[in-house]
């Protein structure tokens, strides 16, 4: 029996297996609406088996975005597309998932294949960025971002709040705070970006309050009956790990008095100069300290694509869902494969719909004898 296909039951909502699709973006949007890219793309992702599909990080705001081509939830009139994406990732058999987010410093930037840098100041394409404080990320984002308001911190809580009430009208059953990645969440958090020397910078309690704040105000409009998670950077590779893992854990157990009901587990990516450990499941340890340490379900991501790395993830109580992101890229069906690999009775039709299932089921595959 596979640990990674048993379901996984969190408030009212039951995942089929313990694959997720994190959050990728796809960099086709305009004005953060989607566009006939999306809708084709996620409908393919719940297709292939996966348990959960989270949609892209999507901004609570227009200077939220990473890019201009990110998606957006700021403004009704993006609820409709949103809604076709939750309603074609249900049809697939996947729970409906998506992450909102403010890309803080890192904002106004070029697609990755376009430079994956700071749009230069003065193109009408990019637009001010802001952060805890006036300290720029460096490298191919050199734009130093203007110092938040007081004024300033309330309006992006306030979209937070506002973009989680559409992503239920859209019907998401499934919501990630994004406080990851070095976007405005985890800058917050960080000693890198955060200089600030009011109550929403300094020790851990200043470091911690927008994250607190956010996810307190976002709990008031989202039910209860629907996994509210955040994806957060619990490590930097910046030399201070035991520091960082330490406050991080403290930060979860908060998180989870306030009402978190699962950590996505991932990397902080708040200096440029981190020297992050790549290796297939290199987070995999990582992700079980803070599961043991909070007692919070948690998930996690970074190379866990290998059969035996989900398995023994889920199998050793390393983490409760793992992420496989570029692998499905390469392979929406993925989660077939993994199913044939480890064993699973059935594999196709506990991951694909019947109309392949059906004939996959008495198929040898290519360069095999043709069908029975
Ligand atoms: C094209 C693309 C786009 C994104 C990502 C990645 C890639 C490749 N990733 C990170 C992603 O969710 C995942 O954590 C990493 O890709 C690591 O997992 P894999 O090693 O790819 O399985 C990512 N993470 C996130 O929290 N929000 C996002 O919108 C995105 N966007
Ligand atoms: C939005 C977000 O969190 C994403 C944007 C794309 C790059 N992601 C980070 C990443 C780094 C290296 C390989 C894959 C992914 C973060």
């Amino acid at each position: 029996m596979s640990a990674l296909f048993t379901p996984f039951k969190l408030k009212d909502v039951t995942l089929r297996n313990r694959v997720a699709v994190p959050p990728m973006c796809q960099y086709s949007a305009t004005d953060g609406y989607i566009s006939d890219w999306h809708v084709p793309h996620y409908t393919g992702m719940a297709r292939g088996g996966a348990g959960l599909v989270i949609v892209e990080a999507t901004g609570v705001s227009p200077e939220g975005r990473i890019t201009p081509a990110c998606t957006g939830l700021w403004e009704d009139g993006q609820i409709d597309g949103m809604a076709r994406i939750a309603s074609a990732i249900k049809a697939g058999g996947a729970v409906a998932g998506i992450q909102i987010g403010h890309a803080g410093r890192k904002a106004s930037a070029n697609r990755p294949w376009e430079g994956d840098d700071h749009i230069p100041e003065g193109d009408p394409r990019g637009w001010e960025t802001i952060s805890p404080s006036a300290v720029a990320f460096g490298g191919g984002l050199p734009r130093v971002p203007r110092a938040m308001t007081i004024e300033d911190i309330a309006r992006v809580k306030a979209d937070f709040v506002a973009a989680a009430r559409r992503a239920l009208d859209a019907g998401f059953e499934w919501l990630e705070l994004h406080f990851a990645h070095g976007y405005l969440g985890q800058s917050f958090f960080s000693v890198h970006a955060n200089q600030r020397t009011d109550s929403y910078g300094g020790d851990f309690e200043g470091r911690s309050r927008f994250l607190l704040e956010t996810l307190a105000a976002v709990r008031e409009v989202w039910p209860e009956r629907f996994p509210l998670t955040a994806r957060f950077g619990v490590i930097e590779y910046d030399g201070r790990d035991e520091e960082t893992l330490s406050e991080s854990i403290e930060l979860t157990r908060r998180f989870r008095a306030g009402g978190l009901d699962l950590l996505n587990v991932s990397v902080g990516f708040s200096t440029k100069d981190a020297r992050v450990p790549w290796a297939p499941a290199f987070l995999a340890p990582v992700s079980a300290r803070v599961r043991k340490e909070t007692g919070l379900p948690v998930a996690t991501s970074w190379g866990m694509a290998d059969a035996q790395d989900a398995e023994t993830g889920i199998a050793t109580g390393q983490m409760d869902l793992a992420m496989i992101g570029r692998a499905l890229l390469a392979n929406p069906h993925y989660p077939y494969a993994l199913a044939q690999q480890l064993g699973v009775a059935d594999p196709e039709w506990t991951t694909l719909p019947a109309p392949y299932a059906h004939w996959l089921a008495r198929y040898g595959g290519p360069g095999k004898e043709a069908v029975k």
